[in-house]
């Protein structure tokens, strides 16, 4: 018998072909095939029914992919149902007709229908040449897996088929020809998406067979033709993980009517390590068949009955879960996402799902008859804070201080699905969890759950479609976790802020606001310097004035004051008063930006004051003045008033980025650029990648960074440090002076030592490289002790480019101070840092340092894939495409 497979397929050996289809054509035992109104041309490229398939599942539009590459019409099956539901199938006249050399009455002839009134099967005139026979050497191969299911159609019908045909709403009602003829299928009307549906499942999928995984063979070869091609892409089978070329994967896996496997697994369970590729099929596939046919095998690969997860595997609250318990927990409006084998913990009243002995990883429906009661210890807390009878996590301290909430006195708090909170034994709710802002923020930043929108006020239905959307978005996306951190005015709020503008991250509302008042309270704290220096100009004034008097006695005191040049008039000199005296108590950020509304018209005065003009001329002079400070006081006027709006830049230049406990969490891709060349080959292809850039502050670290460990999950850690610092000092706790580098140092070490980031990859950032230019040939490098080996040797022949004498001494000390991390981290970690030279002022540097990020992580991607050779669909796709 000729396959239709086989006819595209002509370079296979003969030997192949029979493995697969056989000419015996008594035996037509296929329990549910086509019948479908055929022509000349494609009698002799039948349709390979390699395993029995719901008609309605078949992937006819796989059937269309092959049929057009033969240049064949597409066959579109079009259901007829007569008065006892049995099905026929046919295919539109009218669609071969213009095919060369096929008439309408060749084809009327040649019309199929159902063999008889209650059997579905090809009519006499095909059998001979379309059925799939269970005797093929194939088939032989097979015999254990495929006999059950090709024999005796009631007897042998095998568990796969019955959950399978449930599945698809098919009835099995009663079997003609008893041994060879097909049985006989009713079709009901499918019901909604569910994986399960009530009648069906509830009967032990447990007691599906499993079945070995086959051992992995030498990477790169095909397990049907045996050849080796480490690069090219192969479609695995999700039961026993062998792995088909192309030329290969339609001969061992047939039509896939449980999804990809080959066609002894079918009625198999899969191998669990392979659920998350569930519904996942690799490039190869996507490119040998058309999208509808994919759908149509990766829906029926994720729904059909026998792939789905035993109940048994599951454990919730202590309880291993029963059917209806894993049905409710799947089929509830908001179902744990991924569901995989394991222990699992349930809070029923806030909805709060997570891994045994791990953080919540997930809200899912609440009060669901699920497991038993939650245990304390069930997360593994130790905050001595309980919600709902759960010890919370380090990570869920921080979400209810982000929310405002206090945990001191450990508090037991009630929290509904709503997010409703309140306290234990008290009869009011104190607020809602999920409103707040920062919330979100911190929750994102941690990766703790944070309920969609929908699924807190929306009805059932929408609630359901929109999770499936997410889930699939999500899904589709890979999401990179890069943590930033470094020590103070490192320059981290700058680069976080510069991505956020670089990859069209708007600032949310809520930054907005809070960076527009940091900025209009640095504003006067600018004009607070300004004033301060322009008492001390006005006093020099004077004594200068009184000098050059005592030198002309004719002209007086008097005329010497109305000359200064620097004399404020009464109002700006109380107003000049009173704000150093406000900044001097420190108490000028409890006054603004409150009191901006006040003082806008004062600063508008002062502006245009002469006195005020001459100081800000000599603003240079004034050492507390930030360098930043000029960029906002050019603009002071429009600044202070109330309606200021922030522009991009001025959020840049603003210090700080708004946060809650130091945290700040971005999502973003890298926007596909042609100047990119070689450096995009895999994002070309995988442009969905995602990558979160987290932003925490050093100081909500705890005492050696012991909150780093919530951060088990990120990828990659860019560690921020000025190239200024070399020469500053701070004071720190004891009131001891610390020279800065060090301090970012002893930092560096902590952090890398850090149990929780020792596999990971290191990025070191050497920030504000523009100020370095400048500072570096004022003073020079080994004013800090670390650095005391910094010999550069000076050039005398400036006009030598070429020699490296002549490399700015910038340049050099960038260098050294690369250096001398690099060598700090491998003493420490055996591998190697990575290093970027930014100056986060400028949006190029910035993009340039992350886009190095990304390569790190594309190459730490690469490396796994080619060592471990995974069956990640991914992965597969990646190492292709390299
Ligand atoms: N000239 C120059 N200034 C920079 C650069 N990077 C940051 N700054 C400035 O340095 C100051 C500190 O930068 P931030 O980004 O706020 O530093 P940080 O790490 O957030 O420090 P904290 O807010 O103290 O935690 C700000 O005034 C920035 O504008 C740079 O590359 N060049
Ligand atoms: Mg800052």
């Amino acid at each position: 018998m000729t396959s239709l497979l086989r006819s595209i397929l002509p370079n296979s050996s003969p030997k192949e072909e029979d493995n697969y289809y056989d000419d015996d054509d008594d035996d037509h035992s296929v329990e549910y095939s086509f019948a479908m109104e055929y022509t000349g041309p494609l009698v002799s490229h039948d349709i390979p029914q390699v395993a029995p398939v719901d008609v309605r599942r078949i992937p006819t539009a796989a059937m269309a992919v092959m049929v057009s590459n033969l240049s064949l019409p597409v066959i579109q099956p079009i259901v007829k149902k007569t008065d006892n539901s049995p099905l026929v199938y046919s295919t539109k006249l009218e669609n071969f007709s213009h095919i060369e050399g096929v008439s309408k009455s060749n084809l009327e002839n040649r019309t199929l229908s159902s063999s008889s009134s209650d059997t579905l099967g090809f009519s006499d005139n095909l059998n001979d040449s379309n059925c799939v026979s269970g005797s093929s050497d194939l088939d032989k191969d097979c015999n254990n897996h495929l006999n059950p299911i090709i024999s005796d159609s009631t007897k042998s019908m095998s568990r796969s088929q019955e959950l399978y045909s449930e599945h698809s709403s098919c009835e099995s009602v009663e079997a003609s020809n008893q041994g060879n003829r097909t049985s006989v299928v009713t079709f009901r009307d499918l019901p909604s998406n569910n994986s399960y549906s009530e009648e069906t499942d509830l009967d032990e999928p447990e007691t599906v067979p499993h079945r070995p995984v086959v051992p992995e063979l030498k990477s790169g070869l095909c397990y049907r033709c045996n050849k080796r091609n480490r690069f090219s892409e192969k479609e695995f089978c999700i039961v026993c993980g062998a792995k088909y070329c192309s030329k290969c994967v339609f001969r061992a896996m047939g039509s896939m009517p449980e999804g990809r496997k080959c066609i002894p697994c079918i009625g198999y369970r899969i191998d669990e390590s392979k659920r998350g590729s569930l519904g996942k099929c690799s490039g190869m596939l996507r490119r040998l068949l058309t999208n509808d046919a994919i759908k149509q095998i990766m829906s029926s690969e994720i729904s059909c009955g026998v792939n789905q997860l035993p109940p048994n595997l599951v454990c919730v609250n202590n309880k291993v879960l029963s059917i209806e318990e894993l049905v409710l927990l799947q089929s509830c409006s908001n179902p744990p996402k991924k569901l995989r084998p394991g222990r699992y913990w349930y809070d029923k009243v806030s909805g709060f799902w997570g891994k045994e002995g791990e953080k919540p990883m997930q809200i899912i429906s609440a009060d669901l008859p699920v497991g038993y009661q939650i245990l304390q210890d069930a997360s593994n807390g130790n905050t001595n804070v309980l919600i709902n009878n759960r010890e919370i996590t380090k990570a869920e301290i921080w979400m209810l201080q982000a929310a405002g909430i206090h945990c001191e006195g450990n508090p037991h708090f009630w929290v509904t699905a709503d997010g409703s909170y309140q306290l234990e034994g008290m009869n009011y709710v104190m607020g809602k969890l999920w409103e707040k802002k920062r919330v979100k923020i911190v929750c994102t930043a941690l990766s703790l759950p944070f309920p969609s929108d929908t699924s807190i006020s929306v009805g059932e239905e929408v609630a359901k479609e929109t999770n499936k959307v997410n889930l699939k978005k999500q899904e589709q996306r890979m999401m990179n976790k890069i943590l930033l951190v470094g020590c103070d005015q490192s320059g981290t709020s700058t680069i976080y802020k510069q991505a956020k503008i670089l990859y069209d991250v708007p600032f949310s509302e809520d930054e907005k606001q809070s960076i527009k008042y940091m900025i209009q309270k640095n504003l006067y704290s600018y004009i607070a310097i300004l004033l301060e220096g322009h008492e001390h100009f006005e006093q020099d004034y004077l004594v200068e004035m009184r000098r050059r008097c005592a030198d002309e006695p004719s002209s007086s005191g008097d005329k010497i004051e109305e000359k200064n040049m620097y004399s404020f008039n009464r109002r700006l000199k109380e107003f000049s008063s009173w704000l150093l005296q406000i900044t001097m108590s420190g108490d000028l950020e409890a006054i603004f930006p409150a009191a901006t509304q006040v003082y806008s018209p004062l600063v508008e005065e002062l502006w245009k004051d002469k006195a005020f003009q001459a100081t800000y001329k000599r603003r240079n002079e004034l050492n507390m003045l930030p360098r930043v400070a000029n960029y906002f006081l050019d603009r002071a006027v429009e600044i202070s008033r109330m309606d200021y709006e922030p522009s991009e830049m001025d959020m840049l230049y603003a210090e700080g980025v708004t946060s809650s406990n130091g945290v700040a969490s971005m999502e973003f891709t890298f926007p596909k650029s042609s100047q990119d060349g070689y450096m995009e080959p895999l994002d070309q292809n995988d442009p969905s990648t995602s990558y979160q850039l987290i932003r925490v502050h050093t100081s909500s670290l705890g005492e050696k960074c012991k909150w780093l460990e919530m951060f088990e999950d990120v990828d990659l850690v860019v560690y921020c440090v000025s190239l200024t610092e070399y020469d500053e000092y701070h004071e720190d706790i004891n009131g001891k002076q610390t020279n800065k580098m060090l301090a970012s140092k002893r930092l560096f070490e902590t952090i890398v030592n850090h149990p929780t980031l020792s596999e990971k990859h290191f990025l070191l950032i050497l920030n504000k490289f523009d100020l370095l230019e400048e500072k570096i040939e004022r003073v020079p490098l080994n004013q800090c002790d670390w650095f005391q080996d910094f010999t550069p040797v000076i050039s005398h022949h400036p006009h030598n480019a070429t020699s490296n004498n002549n490399t700015p001494l910038a340049q050099r000390g960038f260098h050294y101070m690369a250096v001398k991390f690099k060598r700090l981290f491998t003493t420490l970690t055996g591998r190697k840092l990575f290093v970027s030279k930014v100056t986060g002022l400028e949006g190029d540097s910035v993009d340039l340092a992350l886009k190095y990020g990304k390569e790190i992580l594309k190459w730490d991607d690469e490396r796994h894939v080619v060592s471990t050779n995974e069956f990640s669909t991914e992965s597969i796709e990646r190492t292709t495409s390299m």
